[in-house]
């Protein structure tokens, strides 16, 4: 037996670089909340969450590269609200964006396989660029979708230091096992993202990404920024800008190393301008930004 197990596929890693030297940093996140459903004018239904990501995808024309659907606004609304993913996802497609679905599946390996292959298999009616991984049962559970991610040119995002306030709570606790031993939960997520990417990527960007919130001191939470710096360095999906409190033009303070691989997502942010404010808003965000990285 010789060849490769699998045709040479460009990987979520390249197409990123690509999409952040090109497109910028800038990631606008569809959350159609009920009251900014209301504020657009728009049913609160999944025609309407339908239309709102629509809307979002045409502002993003010239301007952004990346969008994160937020599938919880759209399973809230059963069979239909998946159908009306669909369509988005294809018009996302359609329009040369990245797709992240922000699903944050999580559970034991053999199930999470099927998460997995609902997101990310070729073909699959729900297939995205990446989606969001929580590794809270064990970070070998996420094995099949980093597989994927890898055989099919894919990106995973594993929640590592998330955003929220309440998350420090687990997330700074102490590893008493293992070869993470003594590093916070969260330091040793970051850290497995980190050695995936360097044993199974090569290039300047792996196809592992960490989530990592904006909002979070990363030295509390135990991350080390300079280990995800190290090529191929590991995609970050930042959220906490905007609404939740951080500024777009602190991302080198915030990020650091790890700055030029980092994802600023934007979702009510800029949804709140409305339907007419929003191609404004998202300009103003990658004018931040374009100053930020002296473009
Ligand atoms: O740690 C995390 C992980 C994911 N999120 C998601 O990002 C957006 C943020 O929305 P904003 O309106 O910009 O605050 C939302 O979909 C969250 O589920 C996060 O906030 N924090």
């Amino acid at each position: 037996m010789s060849g490769p197990a699998h045709d040479a596929v460009t990987s979520f890693g390249e197409r990123l670089e690509h999409t952040l030297a090109n497109r910028g940093h800038l990631c606008v996140g569809i959350d159609p909340h009920e009251y900014l459903l209301e504020r657009w004018g728009l049913p609160v239904s999944a025609v309407g969450a339908l239309e709102m990501g629509l809307r979002v995808i045409e502002a993003m024309e010239g301007r952004a590269g990346i969008v994160k659907p937020q599938i919880a606004f759209y399973e809230r609304f059963g069979a239909i609200g998946y159908k009306v993913l669909e369509e988005l996802f294809e018009a996302a497609r359609a329009a040369g964006l990245l797709v992240i679905a922000d699903v944050k599946r999580g559970d034991v390996g053999s199930t999470l396989e099927a998460y997995s292959e609902a997101w990310l298999a070729p073909g699959s009616p729900l297939e995205a660029d990446a989606m969001t991984l929580n590794p809270y049962q064990g970070f070998d559970t996420l094995r099949h979708p980093l597989q994927l991610a890898e055989q099919h040119g894919k990106g995973v995002f594993i929640l590592a230091a998330t955003s929220n306030p309440e998350s420090a709570s687990i997330q700074t606790a102490r590893r008493v096992r293992g070869s993470k031993n003594g590093r916070s939960v969260a330091g040793g997520i970051a850290s497995r993202a980190a050695d995936w990417n360097r044993d199974h990527f090569s290039g300047p960007i792996g196809s592992v990404g960490v989530v990592l919130g904006a909002t979070v001191d990363f030295e509390f939470l135990g991350i080390d920024l300079d280990e995800l710096g190290k090529e191929p360095k590991a995609p970050v999906l930042a959220p906490g800008f905007g609404h939740q409190g951080a500024a777009v033009a602190d991302i080198h303070k915030i990020f650091g190393t790890v700055a030029s691989t980092t994802i600023v997502n934007q979702s009510r942010g800029v949804l709140s301008a409305g339907q007419n404010g929003l191609a404004d808003a998202i300009e103003a965000q990658c004018a931040l930004l374009n100053e930020a990285f002296g473009k």
